[in-house]
């Protein structure tokens, strides 16, 4: 259930109603996290940030994203594990959409304030904070830093070297990550800057990455978005209420060693720039045959609607969605969580545009590589390029009184 935070909350302030007071009653009542947030179309609302799983894996994708990926610049264990437990404070009452500590002007004149400010008034705008750690917190250089190294999970091994890939250093990795999700763009920079702030000393960003667009959904009954090439995104994903799915597909299991990571996931995170200008050049026809499917309404080849069941022979055999479909990787299925990023113009005239690829899955071993090396020889490849990379551990949810990584730190 969501915590109720002491000080001076951003919308009691402002005298707002109390969405996080819904999330509660609706805990109390036995309604369950995916189901609250999926009934609530208010873009407004709070997504409670305890329970069995994190936020933002399987509840309902918002509109906005802020991912960051840290770098822990401190040796000392202790300070690390205070760390996470003052992040998972703040974390509870941003998504609750309070402040955090006393807030942004309740505290004393000659300290700076615990909350930077800039989501005062706003709702909590249905925030998911979502904790990772990279294989780089277990062991770095051959360092062992935090007496991790026994923990790392077998699942956790680096991506390979993928054909294409052009992975920029100071785009990829990091020892921890945290996917803010929003539907105000505000709100979830503001999570990210306040959690570098609390965390100054002892992390620092290494890079992040600002989405706008959800390119997939976990509501399968809501519209398709659609992707920067104009195609519906995430027809074919792991709905958020498909427990059965969820727990093959997405959530560590008991017997999945590395006993942590029980109710977790993990999280691949792929930046994919793609050259727009190219894309706007080739013919409708040749951009169907390059996914397989139609752009208008998303139908598979020869069918008339979205949701009509593919027939892979059907398509070209370089198409990309029959070289990523389960039936092509041995029923390997990963739950799509991406956005579209704009970065401006390169200094060529270009958009540095792209999709900032997210997936989460129970095993990356069995998910998202053999996914991607099936789509070495898809079509789509001459008009993107992975340009950054990561996989994070994901711990499972918090628990009342509990703090993010409690599990491996215990
Ligand atoms: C390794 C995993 C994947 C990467 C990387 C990836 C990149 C990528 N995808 C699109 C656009 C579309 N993808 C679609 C389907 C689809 N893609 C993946 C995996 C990766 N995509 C999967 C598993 C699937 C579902 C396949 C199925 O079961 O049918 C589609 C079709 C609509 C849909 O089902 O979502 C589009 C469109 C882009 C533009 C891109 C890189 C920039
Ligand atoms: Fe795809």
């Amino acid at each position: 259930m969501t915590e109720v935070r002491p000080g001076l909350s951003r919308r009691r302030m402002l005298g707002f109603s109390g969405a996080s007071l819904l999330v509660g009653a609706a805990a109390g009542a036995g309604l369950d996290r995916v189901a609250l947030a999926e009934e609530d179309s208010d873009a407004g609302a709070a997504v409670a940030f305890r329970g069995a799983h994190q936020a933002g894996i399987a509840t309902p994708v918002q509109d906005r994203l802020h991912f960051a990926a840290f770098d822990v610049t401190t040796g000392d264990r202790d300070r690390l594990v205070r760390m996470l437990r003052e992040w998972t404070d703040a974390a509870a009452a941003m998504t609750a959409g309070e402040a955090v500590g006393n807030g942004a002007v309740a505290g004393p004149p000659v300290a700076p304030p615990d909350d930077t400010g800039e989501a005062l008034g706003l709702p909590p705008s249905r925030l998911t904070l979502t904790i990772g750690f990279g294989p780089t917190l277990f062991e770095k250089d051959g360092e062992d830093r935090f007496g991790l190294r026994a923990r790392r999970p077998a699942a956790l091994a680096d991506l390979p070297h993928f054909p294409g890939d052009n992975l920029d250093p100071d785009r990829s990795g990091g020892d921890i990550a945290v996917q803010a999700c929003a539907d105000d763009p505000q709100v979830a920079v503001h999570a990210i800057r306040n959690l570098a702030r609390i965390g100054f000393g002892t992390v620092s960003v290494r890079w992040s990455q600002l989405g706008f667009g959800k390119t997939s959904s976990t509501t399968p009954g809501a519209q398709t978005p659609r992707n920067l090439f104009g195609f519906k995104d995430g027809t074919e994903n792991i709905g958020g209420g498909d427990r059965a799915l969820l727990d093959e597909h997405v959530w560590v299991g008991a017997g999945d060693g590395a006993g942590w990571m029980t109710g977790g996931s993990y999280l691949v995170a792929r930046r994919i720039r793609m050259h727009i200008e190219t894309w706007d050049r080739t013919s409708l026809r040749e951009q169907e045959d390059i996914f397989g499917r139609n752009k208008g309404e998303g139908a598979p080849v020869g069918e008339e609607k979205e949701r009509d069941k593919p027939v892979l022979a059907r398509m070209k055999p370089d198409a990309h969605v029959r070289l990523a479909h389960p039936d092509s990787n041995h029923g390997a299925r990963i739950l799509r969580r991406g956005y579209s990023f704009t970065d401006g113009s390169d200094g060529l005239g270009r958009l540095e545009a792209g999709l900032f690829f997210i997936a989460f899955q129970r095993d990356p071993r069995k998910g998202f590589v053999p996914i991607q090396q099936s789509l070495a020889t898809d079509a789509l490849n001459e008009y993107i390029q992975h340009v950054g990379s990561g996989i994070y551990a994901c711990p499972p949810g918090v628990h009342e009184g509990g703090y993010w990584g409690e599990t491996l730190f215990a």
